[in-house]
């Protein structure tokens, strides 16, 4: 049966040898919302991102994308279908400028091979496309700079720029404001707001300050099962989170905090 949400896990369970590490998961995201997957090391989240994105296979259990169920499907169709993981940094190309990098990036997702680089200079479409990129992740004056020479921050944010070039409507961004510093990661949630607006997005997220910054809804994985799905305010009220998860990390927030 089809459904409503962009996005949904329906008793998702992912064994990894004789150990379940997933272990019925349910989530029903809606369109454009902004969901933060928090929960303790090991608890699983990477592993649903892994699961949504298409790199593992369920072991059982369902997952619907654009209300086209994709679970078994490979990455690269499950992109085509409107899904798009943030490439780590390495998948940046050092070596090509930041307008030549969203240049692959939308015509990889044009369904173009590399091998056809040649030819790009022809492309209006995906130069203009690659523009229009440029001014929203803000690095337009470094539009010829190679990749390898940007700070770790504006690398980061052209990872995002190569993520969106394909026009997903859903977006997995994995920490993405991991190793930077207090003010460069307020300015990047404010950059992520934008370039997400009208889009679904996911995150993986430890820092709490990027959680309740840039989230309107909250999944907490705890033992490989979504134990709550909600707004901050009420997964921060929520008992059973509390006791889980969310009171000791807050508890350590605070403490670290008053250290300072
Ligand atoms: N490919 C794999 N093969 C075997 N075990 C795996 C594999 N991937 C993950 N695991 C195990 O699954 C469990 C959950 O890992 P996962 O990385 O999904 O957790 P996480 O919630 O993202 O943790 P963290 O917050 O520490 O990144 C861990 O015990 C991990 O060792």
């Amino acid at each position: 049966m089809s459904t409503p949400y962009v996005l949904e896990l329906k008793d998702l369970r992912k064994s990894f040898g004789k150990t379940e590490i997933i272990r019925g998961a349910n989530l029903a995201v809606q369109a454009g919302e902004r969901v933060a997957i928090i929960g303790p090391n090991g608890a699983g989240k990477s592993t649903l991102f892994n699961l949504i994105s298409g790199r593992f296979a369920p072991t059982s259990g369902e997952v619907w994308l654009n209300g086209q169920r994709i679970d078994g499907k490979k990455p690269f169709e499950i992109n085509r279908l409107g899904l798009s993981r943030s490439f780590q940094i390495t998948n940046i190309f050092p070596k090509l400028s930041v307008f030549e990098n969203l240049r692959c990036g939308v015509l990889w997702s044009l369904g173009y091979k590399y091998t056809f680089f040649k030819f790009l200079a022809d492309l209006d479409d995906a130069n203009e496309r690659a523009e229009e990129l440029l001014e929203m992740i803000r690095l337009d004056k470094k539009r010829d700079t190679l990749a390898m020479n940007l700070t770790y921050a504006e690398q980061r944010a052209l990872e995002i720029g190569i993520t969106i070039a394909g026009g997903a409507n859903v977006v997995l961004l994995d920490e993405p404001t991991a190793g930077m510093s207090k003010s460069e990661t307020k300015r990047f949630i404010e950059l992520i707001r934008e370039v997400t607006v009208g889009k679904t997005l996911l995150t993986v997220e430890h820092d709490m300050g990027v959680v309740f910054g840039l989230a309107d809804k909250i999944a907490v994985v705890v033992y490989g099962e979504v134990i709550a799905y909600d707004t901050p305010e009420a997964v921060r009220a929520n008992q059973r989170v509390q006791e889980a998860y969310l009171g000791s990390v807050l508890a350590e927030e605070q403490a670290a905090g008053a250290a300072h």
